[in-house]
């Protein structure tokens, strides 16, 4: 299971969370990747925690002020990125974009998305995986697998009709191992998750917690 925590833009010490994520991942051989505000991706990439990005946008080097280029976000540390997170949306054809964006520049891709028609239509376009969420249920603590395990399993069956290369991965409201092993057995490869890290007391304790069923 990869596990992916996104900082959001939660006002936690976005280092102390990747180091603590790069130590928990080190003693316990489970992938983990740390996503912090754009701003932060040198520092928290200087930890050697596996470093995301947020969001990138669907352009090329140029006269394209505001964007977040692919190619920034890999220059700064990041080996992946997500893409059309439920608090960042985009069009299909900007997510087709980014997505070629993020092959331009060497970095990996999630595509998220609300629910399994999406999950189908985001696989089209050839992410490295989507990560299913349904937004009522972001920040509640109440886990996706327990409060809809359908949609998991839903979102794993209509990845595997269009591309079966396309990893499934479930968010929202994760945040104990009993939900990262839930989530295993529906069928995820992985789990993206926020607030049951970025907000707790400590961040280790929480990520110890997450990994220790696998
Ligand atoms: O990107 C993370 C997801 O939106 C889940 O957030 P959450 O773990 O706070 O529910």
């Amino acid at each position: 299971m990869f596990v992916l925590v996104n900082l959001k833009a939660y006002p936690c010490d976005p280092v102390a969370v990747a180091t603590a994520a790069a130590n928990a991942a080190d003693d316990s051989g489970v992938r983990i990747a740390v996503a912090p505000q754009a701003a932060h991706l040198d520092a928290v990439a200087e930890t050697g925690v596996e470093t995301w990005g947020q969001h990138i946008d669907p352009v090329e080097p140029g006269s394209q002020t505001g964007h977040t280029l692919a190619e920034t976000v890999a220059d700064a540390g990041a080996t992946g990125t997500l893409i059309n997170h439920s608090e960042y949306r985009v069009k299909l054809a900007d997510l087709d974009g980014a997505v070629r964006a993020a092959e331009r520049a060497g970095l990996e891709t999630v595509a998220c998305a609300n629910n399994p028609a999406q999950v189908g239509a985001a696989a089209a376009l050839g992410p490295d995986a989507v990560a299913v969420e349904p937004p009522e249920l972001i920040g509640t603590g109440t886990p996706v697998s327990q409060a809809d395990p359908d949609i998991v399993e839903d979102a794993v069956a209509a990845a595997a009709a269009v591309d079966p290369d396309v990893d499934v991965f479930c968010g929202a409201g994760i945040s104990t191992g009993e939900d990262l092993a839930a989530a295993a057995d529906l069928g995820a490869t992985g789990v993206l998750l926020a607030s049951g890290v970025a907000k707790a007391d400590d961040p280790r304790a929480a990520l110890d917690d997450l990994v220790a069923p696998l």
